[in-house]
């Protein structure tokens, strides 16, 4: 697929935390008001990440009414942020939390409403706090991807990021 996303020389391979979520096991964390992956949030994408082997996942979402562009086909906005869901979790296996820097699609094919979108996603390597991922998405023939992405991610102290934002945080009623 065509991309003008270019990784950086010096990237060094990373290694999965001994403790990360086992392969087949959904990747649980966060919170459940999230729009990315919470099932409490109002309006969300549900999107759950199954951890696979190395450092790769896979995750599935439904593409939903709401989620139009179109007519008829997906809303590239919502695609990328499936997309930052996806990469944004891979992470988790390093044991290392983060914050998307930025984040680059490809689009191949429209998304028809309706669609189940299957995503694979790895991470390819990291410089210092730096994380790099690339992911793909398919209608269920992985040898036939509608979209792609990559991004950067950068790690953080998730207390000292948050800090002064907590007090706005929308809880479950
Ligand atoms: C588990 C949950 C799954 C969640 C998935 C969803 C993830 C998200 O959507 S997170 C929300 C969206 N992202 C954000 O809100 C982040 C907002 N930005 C920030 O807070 C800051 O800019 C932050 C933390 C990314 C970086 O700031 P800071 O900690 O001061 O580090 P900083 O020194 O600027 O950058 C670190 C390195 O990254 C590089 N970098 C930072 N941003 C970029 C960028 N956009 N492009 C290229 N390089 C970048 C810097 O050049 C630097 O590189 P080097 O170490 O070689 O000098």
């Amino acid at each position: 697929m065509k991309t003008s996303f270019v990784l950086p020389t010096g990237i060094e391979p990373l290694t999965r935390h001994p403790n990360a979520t086992r392969p087949g096991q959904k990747i649980d964390l966060h919170h459940s008001m999230c729009y990315g992956c919470g099932a409490d949030a109002e309006v969300g994408l549900r999107i759950a990440v199954t951890a696979g082997e190395g450092l790769t996942a896979t995750a599935t979402m439904q593409v939903e009414n709401w989620m139009q562009g179109g007519p008829g086909v997906i809303h590239g906005g919502v695609l990328s942020g499936a997309f930052d869901e996806v990469m944004g979790t891979v992470p988790l296996l390093l044991r290392r939390p983060v914050v998307t820097g930025h984040l680059a699609i490809d689009y191949a094919k429209p998304i028809p409403l309706g669609s189940t979108v299957h995503f694979g996603c790895e991470i390819i390597g990291g410089i210092g706090r730096k994380i790099y991922t690339r992911s793909y998405a398919h209608l269920g023939d992985p040898d036939a991807p509608v979209a792609g992405a990559h991004a950067l991610f950068i790690v953080i102290d998730l207390e000292q990021h948050f800090a002064d934002y907590r007090d706005k945080a929308v809880h479950p009623s």
